[in-house]
């Protein structure tokens, strides 16, 4: 079984509650959606390299062969002896559940970020994964293409299989637009306010035609998410504050 691997590369978590953990990430291609406002580049065809950092945390990069095995992407990411974790991101990690599975006897807790659309995906790593940052994309951040219901059920499907339990920790990231609608909010946290332990209202670093959201916005609706969830937490993305991968 072998997957095709963008990056690899050691940070420290920029984003929801493990935000200034220091993580190996390994960056999965391609995605199952097109979010208005994402930061991660769409340029992926599939003879292109794996880009691994010759030292951890060194910014320098060499090229791996793609796709890669398992045990070769564990031998990689595990090289800095001080990870918390290994972020498995993307992308959308989700479309290469049947590998994720494959790396079950990782040395370092597997924190999975994802946008909880892909419940078979959901399904193949619930017994590996320790930590899932699960995002809940509303009407306002894709173009669902009159499909809106299927992706919201698809996501309400996987919080329930990814669920916190006392094995997985699962939290839920919302990214704050400025056309975000407070009654998506609220009936996205109905389906899942049982499945998390946080829900993190990430403002959207603004990017092509998304723009700024205001303070005032943000916390009106972190006054109306804490009726229905009671950890729930303004976190924007922080490693872009001070320019680390
Ligand atoms: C690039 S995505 C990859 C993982 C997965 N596809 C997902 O969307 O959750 C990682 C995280 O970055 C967030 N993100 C992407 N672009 C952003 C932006 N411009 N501002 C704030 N968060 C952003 C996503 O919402 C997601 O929480
Ligand atoms: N430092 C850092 N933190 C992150 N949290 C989520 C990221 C992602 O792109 O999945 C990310 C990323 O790309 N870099
Ligand atoms: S799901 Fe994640 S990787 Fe895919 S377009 Fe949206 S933010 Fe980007
Ligand atoms: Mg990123």
């Amino acid at each position: 079984m072998k997957a095709p691997v963008r990056e690899i590369f050691v940070s420290v978590q920029g984003e929801g509650p493990y935000v200034g953990y220091r993580q190996a990430f390994v960056r999965f291609p391609k995605c199952n959606l097109e979010c208005l406002y994402c930061d991660t580049a769409k340029d992926w065809d599939s003879n292109k390299k794996c880009m691994v950092e010759k030292t951890p945390g060194s910014g320098d990069f060499a090229e791996e062969e793609n796709p890669i095995t398992p045990g070769r992407l564990l031998t990689i990411a595990e090289r800095d002896p001080k990870i918390h974790s290994i972020s498995l991101t993307g992308g959308e990690p989700l479309l290469y559940g049947s590998f994720i599975k494959e790396l079950k006897g990782a040395k370092y807790p597997l924190y999975l970020e994802t946008n909880m659309t892909l419940p078979e995906g959901a399904k193949d790593v619930k017994d590996v994964v320790k930590i899932v940052s699960g995002d809940f994309k509303l009407k306002a951040h894709c173009d669902f293409k009159n499909q809106y219901e299927k992706y919201f059920n698809a996501t309400a499907r996987s919080f329930s299989i990814l669920r916190r339990t006392s094995f997985r920790d699962c939290f839920c990231k919302i990214i704050v637009t400025p056309d975000l609608e407070k009654e998506d909010l609220m009936h996205a946290l109905d389906q899942i306010k049982g499945t998390i332990s946080a829900l993190v209202l990430q403002p959207v670093t603004p990017v092509g035609p998304v723009g700024q959201v205001s303070p005032k916005f943000v916390l009106d609706l972190q006054t109306a998410a804490m009726d229905v969830v009671e950890d729930v937490r303004v976190i924007p993305q922080t490693h872009r504050m001070w320019g680390c991968l």
